[in-house]
């Protein structure tokens, strides 16, 4: 299993180009199901998420080329089967992402349950009670979800909880059901904004999307597009705090500041200097150490859970103390023991993380138990003292489209090990 040597050595400082969206590209391949012309998938990030993805829609018939290293086209004319296998499905929360698209096109699916960072139980019930409503006929059994319905027909769907991947799931199915689908208490994050805008090219009619209620008006087929994924929102944000852990500048291109708001704020609490441009985030910490914060984790467009183990790294370095709420996962501090190990000041009760703020860490042995959790360690590793040694870093590269090379663009000492005897 590959490994992170990272080595502490003062402020990063530099420019780099964010990729797209790890979680809208996974749903945008999904949606090449839903139709029998080519979907054309632009700024596609290279991630193994995007590998296994594409693994999995070939295996069930979908001819896939990369066309170039950012750019994908789908053609799923010829679906030969509507199962999504263990194998696969078991490393990404996202492969449940071809239930809607495969019951709305092709009348049945068997998917595996999914599953994807270890960071709670993660049910699926709101994806199922909504195709249910639809008019599907739901069974599980053997660790697998049967779904059958000769025609999907458009429902008035009320989510229990905001879901990103349940709206995603849901939002797609409806495109081809008969009638109207209403969803309320839809997500509103960008990535299921930037689905709706793919699917929307592809034919669907879709309106509401970004606010609470999405209306999506049945079509009978969707046709060929070309879709553009837009900037990894996380991504940007997990290089905007390296600059914020290590004192240093950094400003990350094709970017775009209006996907982050929320984590723009914290940071200009930390002390950052913040400038932003249409398509770039400059951060600035001027020398200084960042100045602790508190978060509350809340669906888009609050503090997402994605960067919450990000500003807790932040938090172990910065003076002060923060208080970190996760309130959408049950299980999202991991990593705190990892930073411990670190020499980081963290207590945890319940759902909530009360962080001291250490001037330095020193460099231990660690290991990445998911894949924020992994970035949390690798900023955390940047402004420690001495050689930091990250095991199963196979959960960053889910993520993170070439962490070393954009890394050491900003100057910082990373080194990649294959193999460590
Ligand atoms: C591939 C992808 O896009 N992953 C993102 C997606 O995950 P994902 O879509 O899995 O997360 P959800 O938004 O569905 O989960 C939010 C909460 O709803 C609960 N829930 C969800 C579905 C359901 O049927 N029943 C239920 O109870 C979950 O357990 C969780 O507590 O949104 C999360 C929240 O922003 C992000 O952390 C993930 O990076
Ligand atoms: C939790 C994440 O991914 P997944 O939902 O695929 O586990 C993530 O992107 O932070």
């Amino acid at each position: 299993m590959d490994k992170f040597i990272i080595e502490g050595n003062g402020p990063l400082n530099g420019e780099i180009a964010a990729s797209g969206a790890k979680n809208a590209a996974l749903p945008i391949l999904c949606a090449a199901l839903l139709s029998d012309e080519p979907l054309t998938v632009t700024n596609c990030p290279a991630l193994w998420d995007i590998g296994t993805t594409k693994k999995l829609l070939a295996q069930m018939g979908v001819t896939v080329t990369q066309t170039d290293p950012h750019t994908i086209v789908l053609d799923a004319k010829p679906i030969t089967t509507c199962v999504a296998p263990y194998e696969l499905v078991r490393t990404m929360r996202a492969s449940i992402l071809v239930l809607g698209p495969l019951v709305a096109r092709r009348g049945e699916a068997h998917v595996s349950l999914p599953g994807g960072c270890a960071i709670g139980a993660r049910p699926v019930d709101l994806h199922l009670m909504g195709l249910e409503a639809m008019g599907a006929e739901i069974t599980l059994e053997g660790g697998f979800i049967h779904a059958k319905c000769r025609k999907l027909k458009g429902a008035h769907i009320v989510f229990d909880t905001v879901t990103v991947t349940g709206t995603e799931n849901l939002m797609m199915a409806a495109t081809l059901a008969e009638g109207e689908t209403i969803l309320e208490n839809a997500a509103r994050e960008p990535e299921v904004v930037d689905l709706a805008r793919c699917l929307r090219a592809m034919g669907a009619k879709i309106v509401g999307e970004g606010t609470t209620t999405i209306r999506i008006q049945g079509v009978t087929n969707l046709h060929a597009a070309t879709h553009r994924v837009l900037p990894d929102r996380i991504e940007t944000g997990t290089y905007l705090l390296a600059a914020a852990v290590t004192r240093g500048r950094v400003r990350v291109n094709k970017t775009d500041p209006s996907l982050l708001d929320a984590v723009l704020v914290k940071l200009q609490q930390a002390g950052a200097k913040v400038q932003t441009g249409v398509d770039f985030i400059d951060v600035d910490m001027q020398g200084r150490r960042a100045s602790a914060v508190n978060i509350h984790t809340m669906p888009h467009p609050g503090f997402p859970t994605d960067m919450q183990a990000q500003m807790m790294a932040m938090n172990c370095v910065a003076e002060g103390v923060g208080v970190i709420k996760e309130t959408i996962f049950e299980n999202r501090f991991m990593h705190a023991q990892e930073l411990t190990r670190l020499g980081a000041d963290i207590r945890i009760e319940g759902n909530t993380a009360v962080i001291t703020g250490r001037e330095r860490l020193q460099a231990a042995p660690i290991m990445a138990t998911d894949l924020r959790a992994s970035a949390s360690l690798v900023l955390a590793a940047l402004a420690a003292d001495g050689e930091t040694l990250i095991d199963r870093i196979y959960h960053m590269d889910r993520g993170y489209e070439d962490i070393e090379g954009k890394l050491s663009a900003l100057g910082a000492r990373i080194k990649r090990i294959a193999k460590l005897i």
